[in-house]
C-alpha cells in the first residue's frame, strides 16, 4: 500500500503532501483535474506538515545523513529525560513540568517580542522545571535549532525536548546533533510503522520520545505500539486550535487508562494549562507530567510564572 493509503486505513486525516496536481494546460481525465482544485491544506497541521516535508528535503542537501551519523558518534551523551520527569514527580508530588521555550504560535501569535531563549530556559530551571521543550520550527513558531544549541551550550542541566514536526527520520538524527535529549512524535501525522521505526531509532541514539495523541483513536493506536514510555495528550486540536483540558480526563478513562497504568507509562498533559486548578484537574485525571508554554512564557518573570501556575514554589519542594 502507498503511505497515504496506510495512513487513511489508520484514520490519519492529515495528508503528508499535496495531492499530485495536473500540469498546466492539462486536459486529461477529469479525476486528475479535480485534484488540482483540492491542493490547498485543509488545516494548520496539514499546512505545517507540507511545509516541513519541503524544508527537510532542502536541509538534507545541506546536511547529508552520513555526515549527521558521524556527528552523532562524536556528540556528548544525552540526558535522561524520562528519569528527570519521574524524579521531579516524586520530589514535588506535583506533575513534573516540561516548560516550553516558545516565542509564538499559529493560534496565539507572538508571546514575547523581546525573546531571549537562554534567559527563559535558565528562569524555568530556577523555577523548578524538570525538563524543557524547545520549539525549533522557524516559520510557524519563530523558533530554531540555534535556540536548542544555545540553551545546551549555556549549561542548562534540564533535559531538552526538540519540539518539531517530525515527518522524516533524518530530523531525529539532526535533533540529536543539535543537543536534543528527546523528540516529539505526533500520531496525527505518523503511521504506526513510522512511529515504531522512529522509536527504535530514538533508542539507538539515546533519545526519549514523547508520542503525542489528541483523541481516543490515536490513543488506541499508540497503546498498540511496543516500547512507548511517554504519551502526551494534547488538549489543543492541532486541526481546529480548540483547547479543552477535559480531553486529558476523557482519554484517561476506561480501558485506555487501565492499560496506561498497567504499562506504567508517563502521561503528559499538554496545552491550555494556566492555573493551579488546571494542574490539579489533570493530575486527578492521572498525568504525571505537564507540558506548558503560553501561561509561563508570557510572564515578565517566567520563574515566578511557574510558582503561579502551581500555586507554590516547586523549585525546592
Ligand atoms: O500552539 C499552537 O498554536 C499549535 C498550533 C499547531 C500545532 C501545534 C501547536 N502547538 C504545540 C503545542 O502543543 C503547545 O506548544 C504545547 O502543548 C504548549 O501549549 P500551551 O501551554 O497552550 O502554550
Amino acid at each position: 500500500m502507498y503511505q497515504n493509503e496506510v495512513a487513511i486505513s489508520q484514520g490519519i486525516r492529515i495528508r503528508r503532501k499535496p495531492p499530485s496536481t495536473a500540469p498546466l494546460g492539462y486536459s486529461g481525465p477529469f479525476e486528475l483535474r479535480l485534484h488540482t482544485a483540492d491542493s490547498s491544506p485543509t488545516n494548520i497541521l496539514e499546512e505545517i506538515t507540507w511545509f516541513k516535508a519541503q524544508e527537510v528535503s532542502r536541509m538534507k542537501e545541506l546536511n547529508p545523513l552520513e555526515a549527521l551519523k558521524k556527528a552523532v558518534e562524536n556528540a556528548p551523551p544525552t540526558r535522561d529525560f524520562v528519569g528527570a520527569l519521574r524524579m521531579a514527580h516524586q520530589r514535588t508530588g506535583f506533575p513534573a513540568l516540561i516548560a516550553e521555550v516558545k516565542k509564538a504560535s499559529p493560534s496565539r501569535g507572538i508571546f514575547k517580542e523581546n525573546f531571549d531563549p537562554v534567559e527563559i530556559a535558565q528562569a524555568y530551571e530556577r523555577g523548578g522545571a524538570a525538563c524543557l521543550s524547545v520549539l525549533t520550527d522557524q516559520k510557524f513558531f519563530k523558533g530554531g535549532f540555534e535556540n536548542l544549541e544555545a540553551i545546551r551550550s549555556a549549561g542548562v542541566k534540564c533535559p531538552l525536548l526538540c519540539k518539531e514536526f517530525v515527518v522524516d527520520a533524518w530530523q531525529i538524527y539532526y535533533a540529536r546533533t543539535k543537543g536534543a535529549d528527546a523528540v516529539l512524535l505526533i500520531a496525527a501525522i505518523l503511521t504506526d510503522l513510522e512511529i515504531t521505526y522512529m522509536l527504535q531509532l530514538c533508542k539507538k541514539l539515546g533519545l526519549a520520545a514523547l508520542v503525542e495523541v489528541h483523541d481516543e483513536r490515536e490513543m488506541g493506536r499508540v497503546l498498540g505500539i511496543e516500547g512507548i514510555e511517554l504519551v502526551g495528550i494534547n488538549n489543543r486540536s492541532l486541526e481546529t486550535f480548540i483547547v479543552d483540558i477535559s480531553n486529558t480526563k476523557k482519554l484517561l478513562e476506561g480501558e485506555h487508562g487501565r492499560q496506561i497504568r498497567e504499562k506504567d507509562m508517563i502521561v503528559v498533559g499538554e496545552s491550555g494549562l494556566f492555573t493551579p486548578d488546571d494542574i490539579a484537574y489533570v493530575q486527578a485525571a492521572g498525568v504525571k507530567a505537564v507540558l506548558v508554554g503560553e501561561s509561563i512564557v508570557k510572564q515578565s518573570d517566567p520563574e515566578k510564572g511557574i510558582a503561579g501556575l502551581f500555586g507554590r514554589d516547586i523549585s525546592h519542594a
